[in-house]
């Protein structure tokens, strides 16, 4: 199943929504973005720089119902939240001991005990080790209790339920119709045929969200900012992000760009679906089987902080399908399996 990675202060929720982290690199250029295939039917470009797209009409409601049924009949749990800060927990801790302050105190230490004691260096270099050994552990534990409780906090961010759908069998089912239109949005030659496979060999298996009231997305990036061990073993960074919306949910559940203005909108897309009476942030309303493409990363991966967004709180229930196309091959279980691949073609 798919994480969504969170940052907090730094960044909030997911490498899922990643949790932001102390040590933030300086926010680089980003480049441009991977291609897509400009002439796909109903593509509405909203945003410019960075690039949002809606797509009307994308999958037919016979899809959308199939992919909520689905995913009912599979049993949704709560969505899954990861962390992803830890590679940078652990390169914090391994400066505090080599030449921070873990190794100044037990040296301290050691020295006072050796001169109250009136030992020799030999005592010193003992006691220095002993005390390192002390300091590293209650240190470790103190960093591992910190982002253990960063973690949990992160939980509470991601209320809603979700199961990935990976059965590429049946052509009238909404997961396979989803991955097929999804291969074509992203595949920008024109031997379509050719590569719908190793197109959809990048995405994450399709993900079903259901919201029901109260229930929400907090502020994420879709993207890791620093976090390429955790992104290993899922093709690397997320280059885009394409949502599908399955019902029409007339109340709450809209999806916000916090760092995006809604006057900057672009387009002939409805002013209404994309802008707020409340305030001025770049906002879309969920319609029944309109998608929305953005890219929490440019085309090499430079992570792009501008996409920042939300599901905001539900009133209705809100039903929707992701998938992440990633830099590389997204191995099964986050991926679609082999079989499940030549299924497509
Ligand atoms: O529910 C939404 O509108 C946003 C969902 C989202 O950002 C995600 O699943 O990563
Ligand atoms: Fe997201």
């Amino acid at each position: 199943m798919a994480f969504v990675h969170l940052e907090c202060g730094r960044n909030q929720l997911q490498r899922q929504h990643h949790v932001m982290h102390s040590t933030a690199m300086p926010t680089n250029i980003v480049g441009p973005r991977v291609p897509i295939n400009e002439g796909f039917p109903g593509l509405k470009k909203i945003y410019a720089n960075p690039d949002i797209f809606v797509i009307e009409n994308f999958l037919d409601d016979s899809y959308c119902q199939d992919l909520i049924d689905k995913a009912s009949e599979k049993k949704l749990v709560r969505s899954p939240v990861a962390y992803a800060g830890w590679t940078e927990d652990f390169k914090d801790l391994v400066e505090l001991s080599s030449k921070g302050p873990i190794a100044w105190i037990a040296l301290l230490s050691s020295w006072f005990q050796v001169k109250n004691s009136g030992g020799g260096q030999v005592d010193l270099v003992v006691h220095a080790l002993q005390n390192y050994a002390v300091v590293f552990v209650v240190t470790t534990i103190l960093i591992g209790g910190f982002t253990y409780s960063r973690a949990e906090g992160l939980k509470a961010l991601r209320t809603s339920t979700s199961t990935t759908l990976d059965d590429m069998t049946n052509p009238s089912s909404g997961a396979r119709e989803f991955v097929r239109q999804a291969s074509k949005l992203f595949h920008s030659n024109e031997d379509f045929d050719t590569s719908i496979v190793s197109e959809a060999a990048l995405f994450e298996a399709p993900t079903v969200i259901r919201y029901e009231p109260d229930q929400i997305l907090a502020p994420h990036y879709d993207a890791n900012r620093s976090a390429e061990t955790e992104d290993a073993n899922r093709g690397g960074q997320t280059l885009a992000t394409l949502l599908v919306y399955l019902n029409d949910v007339e109340r709450g559940g809209l999806t916000r760009f916090g760092k995006l203005s809604s006057s900057a909108a672009i387009g002939d897309v409805d002013r209404d679906r994309i802008t707020s009476a409340d305030e001025d942030k770049l906002i879309i309303q969920p319609k029944r089987g309109d998608a929305l493409l953005f890219f929490p990363a440019d085309r090499n991966g430079q992570f792009d902080p501008r996409t920042e967004h939300e599901g905001m709180p539900a009133i209705d229930e809100k039903w929707i399908a992701r998938i992440w196309k990633h830099q590389r091959r997204v191995p099964a279980p986050f991926g679609l399996s082999e079989a499940s691949l030549s299924d497509l073609g």
